[in-house]
Formats: structure tokens, C-alpha cells, sequence
């Protein structure tokens, strides 16, 4: 049998136990599958002796993350986490070592992705990543691989465990916010900074990644429109499910006529289509492609065992010697990053009031969309006699997002308005 594939595994988490379990208690169809064992030699977390429920006595302990690059293994493993610091020094140095690495890390891929992907195909060794979009779900490989003969028109979908736990279980339960995320976070799958999960920013950092396999663009994780689920209340989800839409945050990267459109925010998604149904921490990932139509991707985004899924699946295609240029084509063919502003694209959406109690005051929300060009399809007044309040919900028809801004904005300090005004998107 050839030679074992050798790991140094940086991270002990969450997903380092997972990959330690999947590769012990997979171990003899994992080697038939990738030709040759695949050997962790090497590990490295913040704290030994910590109980993490996996045997680590086999390995090496390297103290310094860092260190990992120049030990004795083929390939270095990141499931540290963080933008900079140590992962980011690991992967540099993993790199320059001419090692392969492979990573979970979304929000590294978001910020360094390009400068990695450089060095990588520089020393022409592998950079892996399935794990750090979609989770366990193959998207990666679905796009680099399977939809490679596609021009893509959009990708899109739910990329945030959390925050699809969160609302499923809002929606299900009419649990609050807060309790809810704190049981997100016992499951494992919040970020250690949970506001990047409940703003968005988690699922940019995937959809910026998703964007430059997908459309063959250099990752501009700066071009993507974030904003998260923190100002979706109970309401929202109640009038959405009156009207046939259940709310959900989802990205979408989509070629317009001025360049790519990047954005994700929290959608209102009709209950007939596929994205509607993705209940809990499942992630769903859709590709319009030219030849092969739609396509659906969904599975568990988050989690240890579906993460180190990917991990290790990766891993088997480096045993294999199959990896091809990390974004699905060579750097230097990545076309530069081209932004359509956002305001530019059309849509349908929802728009959410907290009316004082006066004479007039629907009159001048109606006057006000008038005056932007922004159409009513549908009105909801409910009243609120506790506080005198009223509570208003528009679907509008089609109109440019310019326009949808611009009729709020001429409401902004009106005397009208008990609060701020909420507005989502409408997923077509
Ligand atoms: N948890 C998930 O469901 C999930 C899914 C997909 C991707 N990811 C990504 O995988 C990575 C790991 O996530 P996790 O949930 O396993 O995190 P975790 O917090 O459970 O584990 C992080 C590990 O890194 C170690 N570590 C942290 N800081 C360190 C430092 N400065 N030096 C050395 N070691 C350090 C910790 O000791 C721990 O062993 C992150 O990039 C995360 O975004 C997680
Ligand atoms: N915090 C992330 C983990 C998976 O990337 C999520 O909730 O989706
Ligand atoms: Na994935």
C-alpha cells in the first residue's frame, strides 16, 4: 500500500474532535476509498489536557500553532478559527513549507482567500476549504466539479446555521430571540463570536467564497450587502406566515447587467419554494447554472460530524492526488471583482411600520411610497390598543431597491412613526 497521507491537525474544537472521530471510526473504508491511510502525526489547541472525549495520546503535541507547518506531515489541517492570528499564520507558513493545507475557516478564506490561493498554486501544493461553506454539505465540489460546465447565472441560499435555527425555531416555537441563539450555542454551531452569525457577517464571508468558484471572480468579501436577523421580531414572522412567506436569511451572489450583485439579509421566502422548508441548522445552497438548470444542495451546515466530513473529505481527495486551483480555476484567470450597486436590482419587498396613533398617518406612509415610485400589492393594519399603536405591514410589486430606500427615507422623523421602519426582501 502506498504511503500514508500525514496530518497535523491545528485546533481541537468542535470540528478537530469531529475529524479525530471520523477518521478513527472510518478508518478502514476512508483508506480503501483514498488508496493509503490517512495518519493525524501531529496536534495543536490552546490546552492540553483539556477532556475533549477523543484519545490525542497517539499524536504529537506541537505548543506552537505555528510550529505545525514544519513538522513532520504532508498536509496541515486549520480548525483554529479567526480571520488573523494563528490560523493565518499557519496557513502562510504551511504554504511556504510547500505542504497542503485545508481549512473550515470562512472567515480567513473571506479576508486572505486570493493571497492563499496565490501561494498555494505557487508551490503547487493543495488548498481545500468544502468544510467552510455549507458545512458538511459538497457545494464546493458540486460547483468546482460537477457544475463545472455551467456559465452560473445565481447562487444562493441559507449559509447560516445559526441563524436558520434561530428563525425556524422562532417561527415553530414563538420562542424570543436570545433564548434561542443561547441554545444554538450549546449545540456547537454559533461562531465564538456569535454576532457574526446573527449579523450576517458569517454567511458573507461563505457567499464571498461561494461567488468566486461560482462566477470565477477574485473573493471580494467587501462588495457583499450584509445585514443579519437581530431586527426580525415575532411579528415579522407572523405577518410573513399571513401573507405565504416564512422569513429566512439568505445570500445571493447573481450576475447583473452592471457587474454582481452580493448580498445577504434576512428574506421573506414564498412557503412554495425549496428554501422556505429548511428548518434548523440544515443549510441549502440553489444554482441556476445554463446547461444543467437548478440545481439544490442542502444538508447540515453546521455541526462536528458533518463539518469534519467535509474536512476528511477533503483529505481523501489530497491522498488521491485529485485537487485541482482552489476557486476552480487558476488565479490568474479569476476575473477582478465587479460590484453592481445594489440599489440598481429589482425586487418585491416587505416593509414593516410602528404607527402612532393620528389621523393621517397611513395616508402619508402611502404618499411617501407614491412619491418614490414604489407600488403597494398588499397592506396589514393591526391595531395595538394596549400602547395605541398600530402595527402595518406592505408588500410592494416589483420595484428598484433605490426606490424602496428612498420612500423610508422620506419618512425618517416623521411624527407618524412609533419606531423605526423594518424592510426585507423578497426572494423571486
Ligand atoms: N462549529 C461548526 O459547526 C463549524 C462549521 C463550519 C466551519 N467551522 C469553522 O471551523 C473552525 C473551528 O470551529 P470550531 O467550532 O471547531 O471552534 P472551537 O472553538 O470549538 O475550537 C477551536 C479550537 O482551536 C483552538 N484554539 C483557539 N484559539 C487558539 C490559539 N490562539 N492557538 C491555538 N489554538 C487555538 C481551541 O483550543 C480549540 O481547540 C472555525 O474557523 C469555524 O468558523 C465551524
Ligand atoms: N456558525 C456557523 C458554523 C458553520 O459554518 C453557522 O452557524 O452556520
Ligand atoms: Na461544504
Amino acid at each position: 500500500m502506498t504511503a500514508a497521507l500525514r496530518v497535523a491537525l491545528a485546533g481541537l474544537g468542535t470540528v478537530g474532535g469531529g475529524v479525530i472521530r471520523v477518521l478513527q471510526q472510518n478508518r478502514e473504508l476512508i483508506t480503501r476509498r483514498a488508496g493509503r491511510p490517512i495518519e493525524i502525526v501531529a496536534v495543536s489547541a490552546r490546552d492540553r489536557s483539556k477532556d475533549r472525549g477523543v484519545d490525542i495520546s497517539g499524536f504529537e503535541w506541537v505548543d506552537d500553532t505555528s510550529a505545525l507547518a514544519a513538522c513532520d506531515a504532508d498536509v496541515v489541517v486549520e480548525l483554529v478559527g479567526g480571520a488573523d492570528g494563528p490560523a493565518l499564520a499557519l496557513a502562510r507558513a504551511t504554504l511556504a513549507a510547500g505542504k497542503g493545507f485545508v481549512t473550515a475557516n470562512k472567515a480567513m478564506l473571506a479576508h486572505h482567500g486570493l493571497e492563499l490561493a496565490n501561494a498555494a498554486e505557487g508551490a503547487k501544493v493543495p488548498l481545500k476549504f468544502e468544510a467552510a461553506v455549507a458545512g458538511g454539505i459538497p457545494v464546493i465540489k458540486g460547483l468546482r466539479e460537477g457544475a463545472a460546465a455551467n456559465a452560473i447565472d445565481r447562487v444562493y441560499g441559507i449559509l447560516n446555521g445559526t441563524c436558520n435555527f434561530i428563525l425556524s425555531k422562532m417561527e415553530a416555537e414563538g420562542r424570543d430571540f436570545a433564548d434561542v441563539l443561547a441554545e444554538a450555542q450549546a449545540l456547537g454551531y454559533a461562531e465564538s463570536d456569535p454576532s457574526f452569525d446573527i449579523d450576517g457577517v458569517d454567511a458573507a464571508h461563505k457567499l464571498s467564497i461561494l461567488s468566486s468558484v461560482a462566477f470565477g471572480m477574485k473573493p471580494a468579501f467587501g462588495d457583499v450587502a450584509v445585514s443579519g436577523i437581530r431586527d426580525v421580531i415575532a411579528a415579522d414572522i407572523a405577518e410573513a406566515a399571513a401573507l405565504g412567506y416564512r422569513v429566512r436569511l439568505v445570500g445571493v451572489a447573481e450576475a447583473g447587467a452592471s457587474g454582481l450583485f452580493q448580498r445577504v439579509h434576512a428574506h421573506l421566502v414564498p412557503t412554495h419554494h425549496p428554501l422556505a422548508h429548511v428548518t434548523g441548522s440544515t443549510n441549502a445552497v440553489v444554482v441556476d447554472g445554463n446547461y444543467v438548470g437548478r440545481l439544490l444542495f442542502q444538508g447540515a451546515g453546521a455541526g462536528d460530524g458533518p463539518t469534519a466530513s467535509a474536512v476528511v473529505a477533503d483529505l481523501i481527495d489530497i491522498a488521491r492526488g485529485e485537487f485541482g486551483p482552489a476557486y476552480a480555476m487558476p488565479v490568474a484567470s479569476l476575473a477582478e471583482a465587479s460590484p453592481a450597486p445594489t440599489g440598481e436590482r429589482r425586487g418585491r419587498a416587505y416593509l414593516r411600520f410602528t404607527l402612532a396613533d393620528r389621523v393621517g398617518v397611513l395616508a402619508e406612509i402611502a404618499a411617501a411610497m407614491r412619491d418614490a415610485g414604489v407600488s403597494i400589492e398588499s397592506l396589514i393594519q393591526r391595531a395595538a390598543p394596549e400602547d395605541g399603536t398600530a402595527l402595518v405591514v406592505i408588500v410592494t410589486h416589483e420595484a428598484p431597491e433605490s426606490h424602496v430606500e428612498a420612500a423610508l427615507e422620506r419618512l425618517r422623523g416623521s411624527q407618524s412613526l412609533a419606531g423605526e421602519p423594518f424592510w426585507m426582501h423578497i426572494l423571486d
